[in-house]
This record gives structure tokens, C-alpha cells and sequence, in this order.
């Protein structure tokens, strides 16, 4: 799903406005309608009163359009439009005059008349438009309702958030409608506090105009990661599901490669090789039968050399930093063409040693957290200009990286791919190292580096999603991931029966 900008968002509504025979009031009044439909499902129980705060935009216009049409359907509301967000727009004008004809109650001075119980703040004071610093009346507004006890939805976006730069103060939502198109902003770890839950909203903007619009930003929903999915033939036998081949382990740090090489054939792949230090042996072949182990070095590993030709190499999880496995990677690197993932202490290796990184091959996968990340690329001094540096990164060494977070970010060329699915009980030690074993498995099935890449990190999320109705959020463990991985790709199957 494309991620478009306030301009591209303007453009698309003046194309529709054109192209549908629309006055911009009437489309207003088609995307506040949408809202008021999502409330009318979400909440029938008419005890609960809506308390509406309005700016003077055409955010203010469409909360003014949605409460006259819950007082129409008898939902006790509360208007209060707040004089110093924004000047009053025609569409806003016109919004306020159908309010006023409606006989409701509706407070011009704001002076905010707070009930207790059963009350839904409907956030309707700024949208895309903000475009300066708020005014000192508009905070205290928003940390009140920030304050109090009432669920708050946010028409379009949590008012006071910024689209292309840091946001300070903005409402905490629980639940945001968003207008035809999901908003970058929603997704930069810099927000996480303002936003919950977001529901897009379809108001019928054009469709030519989305579909042949170009951006640099992309949803990845599990609708628009199908496409990349490649089921299983009839005829696969293990020779043609492809040979994954999991490079790491140090003494103390089996496990991570343990679960990188589980992780890469449950994705699919196969047959899967770990190559070793020789203290991980026993361990591999005892925790994991269904892989072959080379082994090399006694704690570490100190040369990398194999006779076999897999698909696809993963190489890092529990690798460790010795000096002799560094030059075990440097000459590896200078040798290698096979499509390859990076990981963990084998990115940190790099990172002492950019000089090495024209070893890799094209397109070569990095799945850096943010530590590593900014080992890898420096510093950032704020969510746009990490999106900066990642794609000026990622586009000079000819490399996907994997910016691994709460919303993982596969990023190649100047393009982004952002992705939805997974939860915080991926927090926890291991979901990273199951992650390459993913990627590196699918690569290993002859998936494209970038649909490798952008379906992995959504599989890997799916896993948890699926899993933490029976784990829990707590209990979820790396080794979930691989015992859930088969129910995921039994969602994404039944995804992809439903279209
Ligand atoms: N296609 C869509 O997405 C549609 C969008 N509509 C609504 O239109 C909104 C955008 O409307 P606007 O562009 O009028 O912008 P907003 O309603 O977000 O309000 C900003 C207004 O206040 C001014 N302003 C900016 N920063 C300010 C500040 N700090 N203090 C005081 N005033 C400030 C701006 O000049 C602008 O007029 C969307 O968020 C959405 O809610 C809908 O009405 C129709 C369809
Ligand atoms: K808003």
C-alpha cells in the first residue's frame, strides 16, 4: 500500500474533486461520513457522550461534520472549537452552519466542559495542514484530553503531529482514522506515544491518480505482501526447495545459530547446513536433527571454506568478534558471490571495517537493530533523517538493509518498505537470529533479494501475532517464532484464498 506525502494527499484530492464532479464540502462530507460509519460499528450503545474538539481547518470541518451526523442518529455530543487552531476555512465555514441549523450544542469559546463517564473525545483540532508550532492554548487542550480518563479518536491524525518533521506535544490516540492512506509519521518510533491503533478509511479518492502516482513509501500489510509469496509446487522435492547455509556459533553463543538455522528451514528451504565451531556440534545435532553441520575452529570459528554450493548464505548469529574470525569473514567476503545475509556480530565486523564493504555482493541483506544500525551508518538526529541516511546508505553499497524495530523498515534504492505485522513479545533475545534464518531461507528458495527481504520480515511478524493467543505476550519466546511459523503461512494462504 502506498505511503503518500500532504502534497501527493492535496493532489489526490483535487484529481478527485475534478475527475468525480465534486464540490471539496462534499467530499468533507464523504470522509467524515466514513468516520461516523466506523464509530456507529464500533460504538451502537448511545449512552456514551462524544466530546468534539474542533480546529478551524478542514480537520475542524470534518470533526463539525461528524458530530452533527452522531447527534442526527441521537448520540449525545458535545462540540467545543478551539479559537487558535487554524483560521476558518470555507469548507469549515460551511461545516458550522449546518451545526448551527442542527440546533446543537455547540461551544464557540471552548471552555471545555469535562463530563466523567462514557465519554469519547473526537480529536478534530489539526490534521495534514499543521504547519508551525502550536499555539500555547491549543497544548493545554491537548494535554487535557491527553489527561483524561475517555477513549480519543483521531480524525485523520493525532492532532499536533507533524508529517515531515519531530512532533513535541500531539494528542495520544487510541484509535486513528486515517483518510485513504496510511501517514509516515504513524510509523517513526519517535510517535509510538500518539498512536494505538489505525484504521484506514476508504473515501473514494482516485484511483487512477494513487495507481499511477510514484512514491518512495510503502505499507506492508499482509493484502500487499501476497504478491511476493511463492507456495509451495506440487512437484518440489528437497533439491529444488533450495540449500540454506547458516554461518556462526561461538562458544557460549550456539543457540543463536541454532535458531537461525531452524528458522531457515521451517521457512520452507530444503535442506539447511550450519557451519560451526567444533564446541557446537554436538549441540547442533542434538537440538536440531534435521540440519548438517560442518564444523571449523574449536571455540570460534577461524576459516570459512566449504566444498557445497548452497543458494543462500546467512552469516553472523553468535559469530562473536575474535580477530581470527574477522579474517575468517574478510577472506570469506573476498570469495563470495552467493546471495548473502548479514547479521549481528558479522555487521558489527563491518562496521570496524567499512573498507570490506565493496566485498559484498549486490544486493546483499543487512538486518542491523538500531544499535547496530548506527554503528553501520552513524548517528541520526531524528526519525527523518535516519529515513535519510538509511536510503543513502543502502543506495551507495547496493545493499537492502533491514532496519529492525518495532515497525521494521526494509529499505533499497530510495525506496521503504514499512512493515505492520508483529508485536512487542518479539522483544525478547533470539527473534532476531530467527529472523536471518528466515530471510536467508527464503532467499534459498529462489525468492528475490527484495521480496526475501520485505515477505520475511512480514512472516517473522505474523509469527508472533498468530502466536501470542496461546503464548502470551510474555512468555513468547525466539523459539516461537519457528514453532508458529507453519500457522502464519497458513494465514497468509488464507489471505490469499480470500482474494
Ligand atoms: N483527502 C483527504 O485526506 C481529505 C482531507 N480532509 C481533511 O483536511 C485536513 C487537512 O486540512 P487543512 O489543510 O485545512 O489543515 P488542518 O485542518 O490540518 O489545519 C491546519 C490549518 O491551520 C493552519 N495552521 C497550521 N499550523 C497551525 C498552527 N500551529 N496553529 C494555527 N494554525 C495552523 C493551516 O494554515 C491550516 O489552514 C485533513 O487532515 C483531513 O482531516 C477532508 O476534509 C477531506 C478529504
Ligand atoms: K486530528
Amino acid at each position: 500500500m502506498k505511503i503518500f506525502d500532504t502534497i501527493n494527499i492535496r493532489e489526490a484530492d483535487k484529481v478527485t474533486i475534478l475527475n468525480q464532479g465534486l464540490t471539496s464540502f462534499q467530499l468533507m462530507e464523504r470522509a467524515a461520513n466514513e468516520v461516523f460509519l466506523w464509530i456507529k460499528k464500533h460504538r451502537p450503545d448511545k449512552e456514551t457522550t462524544f466530546h468534539v474538539f474542533c480546529g478551524q481547518g478542514n480537520n475542524g470541518g470534518d470533526g463539525l461534520v461528524v458530530a452533527r451526523l452522531l447527534h442526527e442518529a441521537n448520540y449525545p455530543v458535545w462540540v467545543d472549537i478551539v479559537a487558535q487552531a487554524g483560521t476558518p476555512t470555507p469548507d469549515f465555514e460551511a461545516a458550522l452552519q449546518k451545526v448551527k441549523e442542527a440546533d446543537m450544542e455547540c461551544n464557540l469559546n471552548a471552555n471545555y466542559t469535562y463530563e466523567k463517564d462514557k465519554l469519547v473525545y473526537i480529536d478534530a483540532l489539526f490534521g495534514t495542514g499543521l504547519s508551525r508550532d502550536l499555539h500555547p492554548e491549543v497544548v493545554k487542550v491537548i494535554e487535557r484530553i491527553n489527561a483524561c480518563d475517555g477513549k480519543v479518536l483521531s480524525i485523520d491524525v493525532p492532532s499536533g503531529m507533524f508529517m515531515d518533521k519531530t512532533t513535541a506535544v500531539a494528542v495520544e490516540s487510541h484509535v486513528v482514522l486515517t483518510f485513504q492512506f496510511p501517514k509516515l509519521a504513524f510509523y517513526l518510533p519517535g510517535n509510538s506515544r500518539f498512536i494505538n491503533k489505525i484504521a484506514i478509511l476508504d473515501i473514494g479518492l482516485d484511483k487512477d491518480y494513487i495507481a499511477n502516482t510514484p512514491t518512495s513509501y510503502y505499507l506492508s500489510d499482509c493484502p500487499s505482501i501476497l504478491h511476493r509469496y511463492r507456495p509451495v509446487s506440487r512437484f518440489a522435492h528437497k533439491g529444488t526447495q533450495g540449500h540454506a547455509l547458516i554461518i556462526g556459533g561461538s562458544y557460549g553463543k550456539m543457540g543463536a545459530v541454532v535458531l537461525a538455522a531452524k528458522a531457515a528451514l521451517k521457512s520452507g528451504c530444503g535442506l539447511v547446513t550450519a557451519y560451526i565451531p567444533k564446541c557446537g556440534y554436538d549441540i547442533m545435532q542434538t537440538a536440531f536433527p534435521e540440519a548438517m553441520a560442518l564444523t571449523e575452529g574449536q571455540e570460534h570459528i577461524t576459516k570459512i571454506g566449504f566444498d557445497m554450493q548452497p543458494k543462500a548464505i546467512g552469516i553472523g548469529p553468535g559469530i562473536g568478534q575474535h580477530e581470527e574470525t574477522q579474517q575468517a569473514l574478510h577472506d570469506f567476503l573476498k570469495l563470495n558471490n552467493t546471495p548473502l545475509v548479514v547479521d549481528a556480530d558479522a555487521l558489527n565486523i563491518l562496521s570496524y571495517n567499512k573498507e570490506w564493504l565493496p566485498l559484498l555482493p549486490e544486493n546483499t541483506i543487512m538486518t542491523p537493530h538500531p544499535k547496530e544500525l548506527e554503528r553501520l551508518m552513524g548517528s541520526w538526529n531524528n526519525d527523518f533523517d535516519r529515513l535519510e541516511k538509511m536510503k543513502a546508505f543502502a543506495s551507495a553499497h547496493n545493499l537492502i538493509l533491514v532496519a529492525k524495530d518495532a515497525h521494521t523498515m526494509v529499505v533499497h534504492g530510495g525506496t521503504v518498505h514499512i512493515n505492520t505485522s508483529g508485536n512487542a513479545a518479539l522483544a525478547t533475545g533470539g527473534t532476531g537470529d530467527t529472523l536471518t534464518g528466515i530471510i536467508t531461507g527464503l532467499l534459498a528458495q529462489g525468492y528475490n533479494a527484495v521480496d526475501a527481504a520485505i515477505f520475511g520480515v512480514h512472516l517473522h511478524g505474523l509469527t508472533a501475532d498468530v502466536a501470542v493467543e496461546h503464548t502470551g505476550m510474555q512468555a513468547f519466546t525466539a523459539s516461537d517464532v519457528v514453532t508458529y511459523m507453519g500457522k502464519a503461512y497458513l494465514h497468509i494462504e488464507a489471505e490469499l484464498h480470500k482474494k
